[in-house]
């Protein structure tokens, strides 16, 4: 079984090291338009393998013949957002980048499941899906699984307790307007406004809705270690076809009375790609909060079209 990740930079390396370390696949390729740089990790990811103790094999290229037959593919190429800048800023470059890479990828496996990173996440997975040629259920963008780990993250450091008793469901597009849902977090299974107050569960919702752009405040550059594993997460999800629920942008077609792009919903994910997108029960509020997401990922949308229409997407 074969992985390829593109865009060798701070998040394709993470994911790629990640995959390699759960070593489920015989192989890892990355590939990046940096020639040396995709070959280099790659070969100090395999120096670090009798360490680490993964038999999986890592290698680099600029070259996609070497990605051939992959199973799944991991989108993280193109640029990251500055501080000052919203992820929606880098809508024209990277819509560029993610249609010339996925053509390029499905020449050559057209059987893949496609993972899309890169940013603005929900906008890039059309674009991904527009230039797979791919049914719907074998493109997918991560952002869900990163949004509820740094909110789960963030109730256990509050609570003092182990993060891994705590489940949560967040909807919605990947930025400003994503819609972490407290009524369906639990820790040990007991429900999260049980254990919190409304004016605590608010600043924490707040500090997740924000907390790509925390990480950008601090380093000038965004994250890559949780979006790393979390896109590893959904890549072993796809390879062990273990059936995981997960938040992901999924192509909605009715689901949510939404149709016609992709948006964060929870998934059933397995070696079919998204297997189910269960549809939840949601209050006026919450329903409104995925209502206003659902509009700004429809704006991103007709921005980018209205790109192509101006020739700055080819
Ligand atoms: N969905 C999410 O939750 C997250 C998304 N991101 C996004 O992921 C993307 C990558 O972020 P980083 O890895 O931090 O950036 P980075 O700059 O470290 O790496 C990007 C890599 O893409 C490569 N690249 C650019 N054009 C290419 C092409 N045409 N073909 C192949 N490779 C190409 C670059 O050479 C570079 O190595 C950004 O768009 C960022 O916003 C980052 C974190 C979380
Ligand atoms: O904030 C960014 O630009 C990168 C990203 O999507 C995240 O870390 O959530």
């Amino acid at each position: 079984m074969k992985v390829t990740v593109i865009g060798a930079g701070n998040v394709g390396a993470t994911v790629a090291e990640c995959v390699a370390r759960k070593d489920m696949v015989q192989d890892v390729v990355m590939v990046d338009i940096k020639d040396g740089v995709p070959q280099g990790k790659a070969l100090d990811m395999v120096e670090s393998s009798p360490i680490h103790g993964f038999d999986t094999y890592l290698t680099g290229t600029t070259d996609y013949a070497d990605t051939a037959d992959s199973e799944v593919c991991i989108i993280t190429a193109g640029l990251p957002r500055k501080p000052g800048m919203s992820r929606d800023d880098l809508l024209a470059k990277n819509a560029n980048i993610v249609k010339s890479v996925t053509q390029q990828f499905v020449e050559h496996s057209p059987e893949a499941t496609i993972i899309v990173v890169s940013n603005p996440l929900d906008v890039m997975t059309y674009v991904a899906y527009e230039a797979s040629g791919y049914p719907p259920e074998r493109v997918m963008g991560m952002a869900g699984v990163l949004d509820t780990a740094r909110y789960r993250a963030f109730i256990a450091e509050e609570l003092g307790v182990s993060v891994r008793d705590i489940q949560a469901l967040l909807m919605g597009g990947h930025g400003d307007t994503m819609v972490p849902l407290p009524r369906y977090t639990t820790i040990g299974g007991i429900p999260l406004p049980q254990w919190l107050d409304d004016d605590t569960i608010h600043d924490i919702v707040k500090r997740t809705k924000g907390g790509g752009g925390e990480i950008v405040d601090l380093m000038g550059t965004s994250a890559w270690y949780a979006p790393g594993a979390a896109a590893a997460e959904m890549t072993e999800a796809i390879i062990k076809d273990n059936g995981r629920v997960l938040p992901a942008a999924a192509y909605v077609d009715g689901e949510y009375d939404l149709e016609g792009f992709f948006i964060g919903v929870p998934i059933v994910l397995g070696a079919d790609g998204v297997e189910e997108i269960i549809e939840v029960e949601l209050d006026d509020h919450e329903r409104a909060l995925l209502d206003t997401s659902a509009e700004h990922v429809q704006d991103n949308l007709d921005n980018l079209q209205r790109l192509i229409d101006e020739g700055e997407v080819k």
